[in-house]
Formats: structure tokens, sequence, C-alpha cells
């Protein structure tokens, strides 16, 4: 599998090639030339950005006491099940450094959240991991294998990574049911009436019926998110293929109300893969990663916690740990006080 970036002389991505992107890594031989081929041709003569402009990075050495906190004691000898790994990653916007050494693994079978404060590079290691961003310096390990640039597929054989953004990126033009369906119109062989009732079933599982024939424009900010999480785990069940994927949330359940975000995290937690049930068919994530600032996602949605503060992971545990953790940020961070070492 070969995947294209289109330059941009602008720099940018629209939250639609965004979502273009993230559907890339997904699929096998990508291409426009499916059912939806007409509808999408404006997207040819756009192009995808490649963050390749920041600047050089300058470590910060004044944050050795914050990286004492960090639990050594709990690495596991056995590598092989380790489906992601970034090694000492540091990336600067600018003369912004954002990363200044990030270092972790994501295991199969894990759930995974990253917290921190605002600001503070969580969306942009989801996007390095992704092979949105490259890292000034450092490394990336999918399954083994070294990330070399940008999305390019060939190296990662065997593992697919997936990245639900934070705005939804759906694209405007189309439809719910061909932005949810879109993966399935280009890519398989299955027929219209049978990706139409995937649709509506993967748009149920998020608590949305009757928009299928909606444009994203008229729905709400919260309607937006759940069909693009609709669209992040929709598959073609007609196959039988089985291969490792990766899914990393970007604040799935950012400005849900309560109930559609216990929606959103059930159904993250519904498609998830663990290693004692690989023979099942249903939940075929292998392992996941969310971002989020949501206490009741943190809580129903992952097991693990990485604390990514000042460009560094400076505190993991499990999530039972997190508010009985004596680390003084982490403390602070979990209570919301305005008291501690963070200052606003
Ligand atoms: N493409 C970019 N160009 C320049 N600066 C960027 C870019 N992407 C991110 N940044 C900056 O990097 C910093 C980290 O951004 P990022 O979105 O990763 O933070 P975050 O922890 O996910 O924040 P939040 O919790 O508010 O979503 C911010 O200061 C942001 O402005």
């Amino acid at each position: 599998m070969s995947i294209s970036v289109f330059k941009n002389p602008n720099s940018q991505y629209s939250p639609s090639l965004s979502n273009f992107l993230y559907t890339l890594p997904r699929w096998n031989g990508f291409k426009f030339t499916g059912r939806m081929s007409k509808s999408l041709s404006w997207v040819k003569r756009k192009s995808i950005v490649c963050y390749s402009t920041d600047g050089v990075s300058s470590l910060d050495k004044n944050n050795s006491s914050l990286s004492e906190n960090l639990d050594l004691t709990k690495e596991i000898e056995n590598e092989s099940d380790v489906l992601i790994e970034c090694k000492d990653v540091h990336k600067a916007f600018g003369v912004k450094q954002i990363l200044k050494g990030v270092s972790f693994k994501i295991r199969h079978g894990e759930a995974v959240g990253i917290i921190g404060t605002s600001g503070t590079g969580k969306s942009t290691v989801l996007k390095i991991i992704a092979g949105l961003l490259t890292p000034d310096k450092g490394e990336v390990f999918v399954h083994g294998k070294k990330r070399v640039g940008l999305v390019s597929d060939e190296e990662f054989l065997g593992v697919r990574v997936g990245l639900l953004f934070q705005s939804g990126a759906l694209f405007d033009s189309l439809s719910v049911r061909e932005n949810v369906g879109f993966l399935l119109y280009e890519n398989s062989r299955t027929t219209d009436e049978q990706i139409a009732k995937l649709v509506a079933e993967n748009l149920a599982s998020v608590g949305l019926r009757g928009v299928e024939e909606c444009l994203p424009s008229e729905l709400s900010g919260g309607m937006k998110k759940r069909v693009a999480l609709a669209r992040s785990i929709i598959y073609d069940n007609t196959t039988n293929a089985v291969q490792p994927e990766v899914l990393l949330y970007d604040e799935p359940t950012a400005g849900l109300d309560p109930i559609a975000s216990t929606v959103v995290e059930d159904l993250i937690r519904s498609v998830h893969l663990k290693p004692d049930d690989t023979n099942k068919k249903q939940g075929k994530i292998a392992s996941y990663v969310v971002v989020t600032h949501q206490h009741s996602t943190i809580r129903r949605a992952v097991d693990r916690l990485l604390f990514l503060h000042e460009g560094r992971i400076i505190w993991e545990g499990m999530t039972h740990e997190f508010t009985s953790s004596t680390n003084p940020i982490v403390r602070q961070f979990a209570s919301g006080s305005l008291d501690g070492p963070i200052i606003y």
C-alpha cells in the first residue's frame, strides 16, 4: 500500500482533508476511483499539508525534577506486544518547543489516555503517532518498525493506525450516509444497500437515527462528533481480515452532553478487541489512545494514563491511581485546584 501526500502551497489543510488523511492509513489501495469519486473530485484539486517547516528544537534542561516522578518500575520485559512506541520524541513549532523528549509504549490490548493541561502537546503526540507530523528528534516505532516520515504505509505492514480528529472533520459536501460509509463506497465490494444498512447501524450505535441524508452543516457540533466516531468504527464485515488496528481519539467527548458522552465512551470500549477475545468478530480495535480532559472519559474509557506536562510524560499509572497520586502536578490537575505548581 502506498499513500500520496499532496503538497499545499498555503501550508494548511481543510478539516475535510484532515479526515481524508485519517482514512488513508486504514485501507489498502486508497484511490478516488470508486463510487464516490465524482462527488469528491474536488479533493484531488486540493492538497494536504506536511508540517515540515518547524523551527529547530531546543531542549529544556530544567525539568529534571518533574521527570523524577516517573514510575519506571513498570517496564515489562516482553516487547513483542508493543504496537506503538515513542522514544525521546521532540517537536517544536517555530520557536515554541512543545515536546521535549516524550517516551512511552502502547501495548496490544491497551486502552490508554493522554491527559495534561491545554496546549501541552497532546494532539501533537497523536498526530506524530498517526504520521501526520514528523518529530524533530526521536523515533516512533509501529509494531517494532521505525516510522520513517509522514504518512507512508509500507513500513507499518500489519498495523493500521487511524486518527479521529478533535474537530470531527467531516466532508462538508457529502451527506451523513456518504461520510460514514465513505471508505466502503470507495474500497469495498459491499453493495449500496449493505452499506446503507451498516451506516444506519453504526449511527444508531452512537445514538443517532434518521440523519443519514442530512448534510454536516445541518447537525449540531456534538452530532457531527458522533458521526465522525461512527465513520471511524465502521468496517466491512463481509471480509474476515483481522489486522491489529490502533485508533487514536482526540477529545472524542469534548462538547457532548453527559449522556452522549457515556454513549461514546461505551462505544469506544465496545470496539476494543481485548487479547482474550481475538476470535470474536466484533471489537476489532487492538489498542486505542484517547486524548481527553473529561473525567468521565478517563473513568469509563481508559485503563492506563500518561500525563504530559511541559513537553514530557511526567507521570503514568492506572486510571484508579490518578486521583490518589501524590505527584503535586497530577494532584492539582485531578482536583482542578488553582493552588499548585501549574500556573495559569
Ligand atoms: N501546526 C501547528 N503550527 C504551529 N503551532 C502549533 C501547530 N499545532 C499545534 N501547535 C501549537 O502547539 C501547542 C500544542 O498544541 P496541541 O494541540 O498539541 O495541544 P493540546 O495539549 O492537544 O491542547 P488542547 O488540550 O487545548 O487541545 C499549542 O501551543 C499549539 O498552538
